[in-house]
């Protein structure tokens, strides 16, 4: 018996190291005959991580933007194993990226770690799928429909205001951490916005949702190793760790409630329908897209399964929660570093005689606009995303740029497997767009942004936050609207302050940048802000 097993326990290790042996060569020599090895970029510095040590200790995009500024828009680096990868801020190159869909996808092992958390949800799947889910749940997305949920928007930033003025009762101010609060409440939101759900996270304790997804999104602050073996060599996934292990935890106690509002969802249409009413209960997301999917004039093979409808609940709770919140947690730290914004905010804000306004009326404040879109062009709260091509291509380049051997080339041949990174943050801040103030918070430069920002191939306001083409976030509308509704509440009711010298805040970024304290990594995730009541005159 013993033999047998080491037989077997034999043949297997000789299989995978064959299997290694082949991964290697193939690797190698698809590096040596790389189309992009005369690519300029910086040097590699390590053998096993290549660059990526130092683009972690820099606050993801700043490296980036140095080496654009050093080699030109066109670059290659290492990844981890010294695999190229491609990164240009040419926008021709970029808008080809994102409008072939077909061609540059998400790589295999960020749709695992998303997909592990979030669920094989329109933020995961690709190709034929990705269009159909797409094509059914974009009407929920609407204006008329994101009018509709300005009401839970403001409500839920009313009650926030409330809790806020009543930490600040006693002592006339109170230090906040407003990441933490601003995230319970965008929880709130997609919830109630979302599927109809109470989490309550801005009373009470967090409940179990709540508390899983805390968990799971929280950024490491420290450079994890074994995260990226698992996500470059599947069979390391079958090794768990404790965060695989409460990420398990996590999908189970989401399918659990997203089950039970499938159900109150479809139920709920049922019942508007036989009312002919529509009700709060049936305009949420879930309701909606249970609507579309159920309407006389979609083919039957357009329709969406249970569990591709379901998988939607996770992923608006992660897509559409902790980004939202970041957002706002930025433009609060942002009115710190500027007063006089904030001064000029408060006032055109007050001129609104209503604590309710209307997505309409929202809309119609050009301040509070121009620092909504300041916001999301310098504090972009996805700073980056990845692709990979899945077939050859070439792709076409706006500056030409000059190789290794001095030739001047138009476009970039691309093999199929190539990686690439999309670079958000640091096309928000192009110096040849917005000038060299790029990096500075300045509302006042969306009186009259550049012409130059036309080229930007994004779905909003010519910037890359939301990303453009097919894969463009679906949500934007509803995120726009719901931080209009946090600043217009907020900001009427009290002055910020940083609690920490500026200096101290730093970005970390897993999916979402966040801030954390330099001097103090171990408290996670926070934004310490000083908040007093506003006294008007
Ligand atoms: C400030 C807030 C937000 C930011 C910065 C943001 C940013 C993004 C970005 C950059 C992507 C593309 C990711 C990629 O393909 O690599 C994306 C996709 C997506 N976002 Fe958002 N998002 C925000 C809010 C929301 C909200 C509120 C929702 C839903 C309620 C949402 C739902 C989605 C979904 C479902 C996708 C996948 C779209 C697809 O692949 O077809 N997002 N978002």
């Amino acid at each position: 018996m013993q033999t047998v097993l080491l037989k077997v326990l034999g043949s297997a290790l000789s299989a995978l190291g064959a299997y290694g042996v082949y991964k290697l060569f193939k690797f190698v020599y698809g590096e040596l005959t790389s189309s992009l090895r005369y690519l300029p970029g910086p040097k590699s510095s390590s053998w096993i991580y290549g660059n990526f040590r130092e683009i972690f200790d820099a606050e993801n995009s700043v490296l980036h933007e140095q080496w654009v500024k050093e080699y030109g828009p066109t670059i290659k680096y290492r990844g981890l194993f010294g695999v190229t990868r491609l990164y240009t801020t040419d926008p021709k190159a970029l808008n080809h990226i994102l409008m072939h869909t077909d061609v540059y996808q998400k790589p295999e092992m960020t749709r695992h770690a998303l997909g592990r958390v979030l669920g094989e949800g329109v933020l995961i799947v690709e190709g034929e799928k990705h269009r159909r889910q797409r094509k059914i749940m974009n009407p929920a997305f609407g204006p008329i429909q994101v009018r509709d949920l300005t009401e839970i928007f403001v409500q839920k930033a009313i009650q926030l205001r409330d809790v806020w003025a009543a930490e600040t009762a006693k002592e006339g101010s109170a230090r906040i951490d407003v990441l933490s609060w601003l995230s319970r409440m965008t929880l709130d939101v997609i919830g109630l916005a979302g599927f109809n759900y109470m989490f309550d996270a801005l009373v009470g304790e967090p409940n179990e949702l709540n508390q899983a997804f805390s968990t799971i999104f929280q950024a490491s602050t420290k450079f994890e190793v074994f995260p990226l073996l698992q996500a470059f060599f599947p069979p390391f996934r079958l090794i768990k760790t404790q965060r695989d292990r409460q990420t398990e935890a996590a999908r189970e106690v989401m399918t659990r409630i997203g089950n039970q509002l499938l159900k109150s969802s479809k139920e709920a249409v049922v019942q508007a329908e036989k009312d002919h009413v529509n009700g709060l209960q049936s305009r949420n997301l879930l309701s909606l897209l249970v609507k579309a999917n159920t309407a006389a004039n979609i083919p039957d093979y357009q329709r969406l399964s249970d569990d591709d409808v379901l998988a939607q609940v996770p992923t608006f709770l992660g897509a559409g929660h902790e980004t939202t919140s970041t957002g706002t947690t930025w433009a609060l730290f942002a009115l710190t570093q500027s007063p006089e914004v904030q001064k000029k905010l408060r006032e055109e804000l007050f001129a609104v005689p209503t604590d309710t306004p209307t997505m309409d009326e929202l809309n119609a404040l050009p301040y509070l606009d121009a620092v909504v879109r300041e916001t999301m062009r310098v504090h972009a709260p996805v700073p980056s995303t990845v692709r990979v091509a899945v077939a050859d291509d070439v792709l076409p380049l706006s500056v030409p740029l000059t190789d290794l051997k001095g030739v001047t080339q138009q476009s970039v041949p691309i093999k199929k497997g190539q990686l690439f990174i999309v670079p958000i943050v640091a096309m928000n801040r192009l110096v040849s767009v917005w000038g060299e103030d790029a990096f500075e918070f300045k509302p006042e430069r969306w009186q009259s942004p550049p012409e130059a920002a036309s080229v930007v191939p994004g779905i909003w306001s010519n910037m890359m936050t939301f990303l453009g083409g097919p894969r463009a976030c679906i949500g934007w509308r509803f995120s726009i609207v719901e931080m209009k509704a946090l600043l217009f509440t907020l900001v009427r009711s009290f002055e910020f302050e940083l609690a920490v010298p500026s200096e101290e805040i730093g970005k970390i970024s897993s999916v979402v940048q966040r801030p954390i304290l330099k001097n103090d990594k171990e408290a996670g995730n926070v934004m310490p802000l000083i908040i007093k009541p506003y006294q008007r005159e």
